[in-house]
């Protein structure tokens, strides 16, 4: 059986919502930054300053296809989209969640966070501009869209009840 995956924007909840399901559907998580960053033994961060985010990119596309036909629920990295590999692969899964909120209530939720290379120290205008770039990407790819500004519990029970 195929994945479920989740996408969309960082900060959206892919890997908090990711773990809910986990739990809920009794199968594991693969969150692919974290499993890069495991791999590598780097964070993210140090993985963009060391070597690039192209190097990044391409260590996304190697996760995804290791794992997308191993019945896991993947939550990916906010940027998957950026890579037409990682969009084909995409585009021939089926339960491909696109996880949705306003750019503000996202903005809100990352600010704190100096983990992401591609959000940190950016304006709310240049987050929303990043976020139009993806916008049609992730619509391309995506099963179903999911309002993600609710309790996760109805955000992971949405997705259940579509499967
Ligand atoms: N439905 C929700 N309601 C309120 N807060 C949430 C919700 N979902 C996630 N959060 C919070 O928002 C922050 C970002 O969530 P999370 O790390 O799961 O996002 P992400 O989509 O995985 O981001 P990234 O693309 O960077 O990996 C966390 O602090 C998390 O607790
Ligand atoms: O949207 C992005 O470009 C990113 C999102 C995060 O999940 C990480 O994959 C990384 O910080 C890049
Ligand atoms: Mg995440």
């Amino acid at each position: 059986m195929m994945s479920i995956v989740l996408v969309g924007f960082m900060g959206v909840g892919k890997t908090t919502i990711g773990e809910l399901l986990s739990e809920k559907c009794n199968k594991s998580l693969v969150d692919i930054d974290s499993y890069i960053v495991n791999t590598m033994k780097l964070s993210i961060p140090e993985i963009f300053d060391k070597y690039g985010e192209q190097y990044f990119r391409d260590l996304e596309t190697k996760a995804l296809l290791e794992w997308i036909d191993k019945d896991v629920i993947i939550s990916t990295g906010g940027g998957i989209v950026e890579s037409t590999s990682t969009k084909r692969i995409l585009n021939k899964t089926r339960h491909v969640f696109w996880l949705k909120c306003d750019i503000e209530v996202v903005f809100k939720r990352i600010q704190q966070d100096n983990n992401r290379p591609n959000a940190n120290g950016k304006s709310l205008k240049e987050l929303k501009a990043l976020y139009s770039k993806r916008e049609l990407s992730y619509n391309e790819i995506a099963f179903k869209q999911i309002d993600a500004d609710r309790p996760i519990e109805v955000v992971a029970n949405e997705i259940i009840e579509s499967l």
